[in-house]
Order: structure tokens, then sequence, then C-alpha cells
């Protein structure tokens, strides 16, 4: 099983510094959270990861082995997945249509929709006539079909009830159990955290709670109070 190492890790976007120093590992099988209050730094880090941006300090590997000058599409073939904020379905394609898009042949569209029957029957309308939560399995299904070995998810659930996102949350440990290791970045904290194997807190720009079982931060209010506040 490979792991995806951050060590040191600082992101810049404009004037300066927006998230710093950051020490992380994500393990294939393991669902870690990342939570903290907007603006924390939580989508510049994403992104530093699956090289949207790149990264001003320390560095991120696989297994040992820097990927730091790696372009976005050699991180993509290295088996890293981003879904990003904001429902990123075509939405005139049919549901088949923006499976194929990772999936490649109709074998592998029905491989993917076992995991997904909710799809199943919708798998011929166009994408824009699904519900929200519909929209977000698709997408998910998209990067399930991609077989990656990490996957970064950029909260999901916005837009979203939180009883809607629920249903997504099997299909997210179902992937971590097949061996992906999965970045879950969640405003539903609690949820997210019912999920994920470790967590951590990022506030202002700053790791403030490190990389720790998700159990700790579960039962601990001050800590999550933190986590959605910055306070
Ligand atoms: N394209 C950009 N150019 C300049 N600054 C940016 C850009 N995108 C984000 N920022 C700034 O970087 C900081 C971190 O934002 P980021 O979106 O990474 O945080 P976040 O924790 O994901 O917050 P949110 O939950 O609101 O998305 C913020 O101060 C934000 O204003």
């Amino acid at each position: 099983m490979s792991e995806l190492h951050l060590s040191g890790v600082t992101v810049s976007r404009g004037a300066g510094p927006v998230v710093s120093d950051v020490d992380l590992t994500l393990r294939q099988g393991e669902i870690l959270a990342l939570v903290g209050p907007n603006g924390a730094g939580k989508t510049s880090l994403l992104e530093s990861i699956s090289g949207v941006i790149g990264h001003s300090g320390g560095d991120i590997a696989i297994d040992g082995e820097s990927i730091a000058k790696w372009k976005r599409v050699q991180r993509s073939r290295a088996g890293i997945a981003h879904i990003e904020q904001g429902r990123a379905i075509f939405p005139s394609l049919t549901v088949r249509e923006n499976l194929l898009l990772t999936a490649k042949t109709d074998a592998a569209v029905q491989e993917v929709l076992a995991s997904f029957p909710e799809l199943q029957k919708r798998i011929d309308s166009q994408a824009v006539l699904l519900s929200g939560g519909e929209q977000q399995m698709v997408v998910l299904a998209r990067a399930f079909a991609s077989r990656p070995r990490f996957l970064l998810i950029d909260e999901m659930s916005l837009g979203l009830a939180p009883v809607v996102f629920m249903r997504l949350l099997p299909l997210i440990q179902q992937f971590a159990e097949s061996g992906v290791g999965v970045l879950l970045v969640e405003q539903f904290t609690h949820l997210a955290l019912g999920i994920a194997n470790d967590a951590m807190v990022v506030s202002s720009g700053r790791v403030s709670h490190a990389q720790a079982p998700a159990a700790a931060l579960r039962d601990d209010e001050a800590m999550l109070r933190q986590a959605y506040l910055g306070g």
C-alpha cells in the first residue's frame, strides 16, 4: 500500500502564504478528514497536492519519491484524483456519457454501476435532470472509474442537505475499503469524522490539530468549535 506524504508544505497565493508548514500522511485504504473554518486554506492545500497550483515550500512525495516538480497530468497518471468544489459534471451529457469520460468502455461503466445502483436507473438521463445528490454520485462514480490511488474530495456537500450528503458517505467509505486513500475536506465536520480514520484541523493557514485518530477529535468539543469557527 502506498502513502502520500506532505512535509512542511506551504502554499502561497498572491501576497503570501495562505497555508503553512503542513505535515500529513495519506495512506491507501484510509480516510483522512481535513477540517477547519472557511478560508483556512483547505482548498489551496488540496490544489497543491493535485497540481492545480504549486506549493512554495516543503515537499510532497509518494512512497518517498518527491512529486513536487510533477505537472498535474503526471500526478493524475500516478493515481491522484481530485474532486474539486462544485458539481463537475457535464450537464448536457447523459450519465453514461459522463461516466465514459473516465470508464472508457461500456463494460467498465457497468462495473462502476455495480457500486452505484441508484445511477443505474438514470443511466440514459441527461445529467442536468438529476438531483444535486445524484449529480454528486456521478462525480464520485467518475472518480471511481479512473481507479485512483488517492482521492482528494473538496466539500462535496456544498448545496446539499445533510440527509442527501449522508447517502454519499457509504460510497466514500467503499472507495477507501477498495484501497483508495481519501483526503476529505468537508463542512459537515461530524459526518466527516464519523467515517474518517484520522483527522486534522487547519485554522488561519496553520495546522492547529495535527493528524491523529478521528475518534479523539469527535469527542473534543473545544477542538470541534475551533474546526468550525477558527476560534
Ligand atoms: N485564487 C486565489 N487568489 C488569491 N487568494 C486566494 C485564491 N483562492 C483563495 N484565496 C485565499 O486563500 C485563502 C485560503 O482559501 P481556501 O479557499 O484555500 O480556504 P478554504 O479553507 O478551502 O476555505 P473555503 O472553505 O471557504 O473554501 C483565503 O484567504 C482566500 O481568500
